[in-house]
């Protein structure tokens, strides 16, 4: 079977649905919220829950994978059973995993997420960049490979992080432009159809100042969270990011979803309505 690079495949689903990213965080507030218990079966059953409720309506599903490993295997191997759940609803899924290492260590993140033969093949991870833009490259060779997308945080959503991320080098480029820069740079030999390539960023709904990174993603999809619960909205995406990234940008929203929840008829209204408002950023 030919391998369809994901962002290809996220802009057939976005077009069919929506852009719109539902985060699956299983927080405890949330689960109390739902009645759930605080374990590996309340993740499990918080997870299948959203995907039954808005399966169909959703092009892509981001689970926060840290709620899952806070109970150990048992909720890792609920986390796959969300992610099967999610895939075979026909949704992209992105396992927000934030990880980051050096060479080999990268290489086996990698391969427990990307790939058929991975322990949990979803179709895109998210990651961290610490450790250097040039460490990422395993990542990057093995997502080329197999068709999965990476969204690397560039600008995150919350305050604590511009410090770090807008630091100016020696060459008097931000740490956050230089990274985009590079993310650019990878993206060169494997551009889809869509003219996208493997490397997205992750670049906050909340930051006002996101215009002069995001020039410098042109080839990147845009994860952006923050929308809700954090305090943007999506009408903040448009204004902020502007048209051209608007149209390449997948508005995540959490809490603000699972908030309607555990009725079901609740929560498709607010992911229609979310979704609806997602749609229009593609215009
Ligand atoms: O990579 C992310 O998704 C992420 C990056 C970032 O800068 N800020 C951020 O909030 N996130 C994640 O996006 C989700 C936001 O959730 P809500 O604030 O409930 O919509 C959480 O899973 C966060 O871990």
């Amino acid at each position: 079977m030919p391998v369809i690079p994901f962002a290809d495949r996220f802009e057939a689903i976005a077009d069919r649905r929506s852009p719109l990213t539902v985060g699956i965080d299983p927080a405890p507030e949330v689960l109390k919220a739902w009645d759930l218990p605080y374990n590996a079966e309340g993740v499990r059953v918080f997870g299948l829950e959203m995907v039954e409720a808005v399966g169909d309506l959703v092009g892509v599903f981001k689970p926060q994978i840290a709620f899952f490993e806070r109970f150990g295997w048992q909720g890792l191997k609920s986390a796959a059973e969300v992610i099967g759940h999610a895939r075979s609803a026909d949704a992209l899924v992105i396992a927000d995993i934030k990880r980051m290492d050096i060479g080999h260590t990268i290489e086996a993140y990698a391969g427990a997420w990307i790939g058929d033969d991975a322990g949990t093949p979803v179709d895109a991870i998210t990651l961290g960049a610490y450790m250097g833009s040039g460490s990422l490259k395993p990542v990057v060779k093995r997502a080329a490979e197999h068709g999965a997308g990476l969204f690397v945080v560039v600008r995150s959503s919350n305050p604590d992080g511009i410090l770090l991320q807008t630091a100016r080098q020696a060459d008097e480029r931000t740490v956050a432009d230089a990274l985009a820069d590079d993310l650019t740079a990878f993206n060169q030999g494997a551009l889809g159809k869509t003219g996208n390539g493997p490397c997205g960023a992750v670049v906050g709904a909340t930051l006002d100042d996101a215009d002069e990174v995001l020039e410098r993603l042109p080839t990147s999809l845009i994860l952006a969270p923050g929308i809700g619960a954090q305090g943007a909205t999506m009408a903040d995406l448009r204004s902020r990011f502007g048209r051209a990234a608007a149209k390449r940008t997948l508005p995540n929203v959490s809490r603000q979803v699972a908030a309607a929840g555990p009725s079901r008829k609740a929560l498709r209204e607010t992911v229609e309505r979310l979704a609806e408002d997602a749609f229009a950023l593609r215009g």
